[in-house]
């Protein structure tokens, strides 16, 4: 059978090829990406087996945001924390994507923890009784060490994650990625779609230079058909703890994630504030949802898992936290 694509450009070395990707002809192909990414491009073995793998594994949720730096980690981390707090009977998995920057087991406290395989694969480090994280920073010599690493070697890694882990029964499995669409990305999606993806929450500020990146972001789950479940605004207003005089550090000149959400027909699930309390608690891996439940961003938060989609993608037969009116 015939590895070129129907979309190909002519001269196309075809995807099986040792080229794929890389050669001259390759330049402009909506699948150069996939193709020099090293993901094998027909039906890979480990699709099945991570199938199996996550079959016990109900929501898969992709966390993405266009920029670096918008928050995508803290709120994957205060996310995992909200659902796992919120349905103590609930298991909640974080997996740490970000291969070349891993800042989960620090922002979740757990970082010097190491991860243990047996006859089952990788048991992921517990944060708590049902939060979980796994992440190449735990496989790290030294926190501080660097992983420069090429795409097809990213890959692997994700691969290994998706396929070795031993998560046990879990409600909601949390993806962390890298900002932007990367191989990472294009490796979780593809490794994911036998399995079945829940859909993406996409993480931006209100600024409009990060705005302009959650329409690609966008864009981007479209064309590769992941559903958006819908847009976190962090850091959204600055309310003083002191004086309670609300001021807006990145001001939304264009409206914010709302208006970008309705002009996209995208579903706002909620906006954080900024508070100097929870950078202090990411930066110390405290857990800011236990420590103040009470805190605007807290309350935020609840509205975001309780009032939203995100909920109710879950139906599990379980009694599930409703925010007090
Ligand atoms: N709502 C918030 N209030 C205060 N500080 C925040 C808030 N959200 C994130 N931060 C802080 O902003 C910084 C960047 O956050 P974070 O690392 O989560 O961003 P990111 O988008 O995951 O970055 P990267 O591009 O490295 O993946 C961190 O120091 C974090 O503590």
């Amino acid at each position: 059978m015939s590895s070129v694509p129907e979309n190909a450009p002519n001269h196309c070395p075809g995807t099986q090829s040792e080229d794929a990707g890389k050669a001259s002809a390759c330049a402009g192909c909506p699948n150069q990406n996939i193709c020099a990414s090293g993901v094998p491009a027909g039906p890979d073995p480990a699709l099945e087996i991570i199938k199996e793998r996550l079959a016990n594994v109900k929501h898969k949720i992709i966390i993405l945001s266009g920029k670096g730096g918008v928050g995508k980690s803290t709120v994957t981390s205060l996310l995992g924390h909200a659902l796992a707090k919120l349905n103590p009977d609930a298991n909640v998995g974080i997996l740490d994507a970000d291969i070349c920057g891993p800042s989960q087991p620090r922002v979740l406290g757990v970082s010097g923890e190491q991860v243990h395989n047996s006859g089952s694969g990788w048991s992921p480090v517990y944060v708590t009784d049902n939060l979980s994280l796994m992440s190449i920073g735990f496989l790290l010599a030294s926190p501080d060490d660097a992983v420069i690493w090429r795409g097809p070697k990213k890959n692997g890694m994700i691969k290994q994650f998706l396929s070795e882990v031993d998560w046990g029964d879990l409600d909601y499995l949390l993806i962390d990625t890298p900002p932007g669409t990367s191989d990472e990305h294009l490796s979780v999606i593809q490794y994911l779609s036998a399995a079945g993806v829940s859909g993406a929450v996409v993480v931006t500020t209100p600024q409009e230079v990060a705005l302009l990146d959650v329409r690609k972001e966008i864009q981007f789950c479209q064309k590769v058909g992941l559903p958006v479940l819908g847009v976190v605004e962090n850091m959204s207003l600055f309310v003083c703890p002191n004086c309670q005089a609300r001021s807006e550090i990145f001001p939304a000149t264009t409206g914010g994630a709302r208006a970008l959400c309705a002009a996209l027909g995208a579903r706002l699930l909620g906006a954080l504030p900024l508070d100097p309390l929870l950078a202090r608690c990411c930066d110390s891996g405290a857990d800011f949802v236990a420590e103040l439940p009470h805190s605007p961003a807290v309350l935020a938060l609840r509205a975001i898992v309780a009032g939203t989609r995100l909920r109710n993608i879950a139906r599990p037969p379980r009694v599930f936290y409703t925010l007090p009116v």
